[in-house]
């Protein structure tokens, strides 16, 4: 079992990450850029920030250098946002130990390259083993122990397991996967169908609405899949339709409060000051569509939602235009 852990990124997910591997049986360290949020991880074991009302195990450890966090280290969580994983990593080249497997823990496609975290990660940190978490997992339930199943998905089946025997516990249960390309594109295209739906909602267009979006953007991550390397069967489970069904359902969901807002006609800008963290899909939704465009991919989801955060189409036009488009085989 890999025991020692290091989680990157005292967010939300990050420190919620800690705490599972604390509730496995493991140490972990948990490092955070700011000095103060460290002071207050390791006097009074609890995140005040980010994940308000929680205990933490008291043996996590904090600290703002990263050298600290990483000493002894058997595996690294990546728990920042996915538009910081490139810098995260650079900072990583000196310091982590050869061969020490990474997991990818943050949701997104990269701004401007358009690539995948972990292409992200395969260009700045090459040789080491790279899984993806990915799943129907509110930081907030996990951590406090709630029942919760993800995807661990691995090309090396013995650094899957040992992975998956470092995380789960009572509560926490990896299924493991061998395909992380699929685990990353459905983590990521979730968070901009949640804005969708969450806008059908703020703006009182129906259920119908919002199970044509779930379903119709599982349909968006397999022709997106079939690009990258992934398997169609990955969408239908947990880090796919699972985190769907999550992110699409409920105002727990970051972005799909967000999608409300816009949707009862606040202003993105309104809607980001008022979150209660990161929002990857307005970023990832600009993303998407740079990489759709390049592989000749079409994700109407993605494109709407992308047109109204970040070129700022009119929300009206844009749906009746979503609703306009040509007839077609619901398989194509
Ligand atoms: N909150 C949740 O329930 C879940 C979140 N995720 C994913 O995990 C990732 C992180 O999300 P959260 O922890 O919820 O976000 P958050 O907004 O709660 O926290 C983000 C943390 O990252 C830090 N950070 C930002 N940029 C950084 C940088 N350049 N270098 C170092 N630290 C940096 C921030 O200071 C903050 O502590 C996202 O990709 C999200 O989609 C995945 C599963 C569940
Ligand atoms: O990824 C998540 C749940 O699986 C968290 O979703 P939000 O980032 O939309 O809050």
């Amino acid at each position: 079992m890999l025991k020692r852990i290091a989680v990157l990124g005292a967010g939300a997910w990050g420190t919620a990450l800690a705490q599972i591997v604390t509730l496995a049986g493991g140490r972990a360290s948990l490092w955070a850029r700011d000095p103060a949020l460290v002071d207050s991880l390791n006097s009074r074991h609890s995140n005040d920030r980010y994940l308000p009302g929680l205990d933490l195990d008291p043996s996590i450890r904090a600290s703002s250098h990263l050298e600290e966090a990483l000493e002894s280290v058997d595996a690294v969580l990546l728990a920042t946002p996915a538009q910081s994983l490139r810098e995260v990593a650079e900072r990583l080249r000196a310091l982590l130990p050869q061969g020490c497997p990474m997991v990818i823990c943050a949701k997104g496609i990269e701004r401007g390259s358009g690539k995948l975290p972990s292409q992200v990660l395969g260009e700045t940190l090459p040789g080491h083993p790279l899984a993806v978490l990915s799943g129907p997992t509110f930081a907030a339930e996990a951590a406090r122990g709630l029942p919760t199943a993800v995807t661990l998905a691995c090309r090396d089946k013995l650094t899957a397991s040992r992975l998956a025997g470092t995380l789960a516990s009572i509560s926490f249960r990896p299924y493991l996967s061998d395909d992380p390309h699929g685990a990353e594109i459905g983590g990521a295209l979730k968070n901009i169908v949640a804005i969708s739906c969450g806008i059908v909602e703020g703006r009182g267009l129906g259920q119908n609405a919002r199970a044509g979006l779930i379903t119709r953007g599982v349909a968006e991550m397999a022709r997106l899949g079939a690009h990258l390397d992934a398997r169609r069967e990955t969408f239908m489970g947990l880090s796919g339709l699972g985190d769907l069904t999550l992110s699409c359902t409920s105002s727990a969901s970051r972005n799909y409060s967000l999608g409300q807002a816009l949707g009862q006609g606040r202003s993105l800008s309104d809607a980001l000051a008022a979150s209660r963290g990161v929002t990857e899909g307005v970023y990832t939704a600009e993303a998407a569509v740079l990489l759709a465009r390049r592989l000749g991919v079409d994700l109407p989801i993605a494109a709407a939602v992308d047109s109204v955060l970040n070129r700022g189409a009119d929300l009206e036009q844009t749906i009746s235009a979503m609703l306009s488009r040509p007839l077609k085989q619901e398989t194509a």
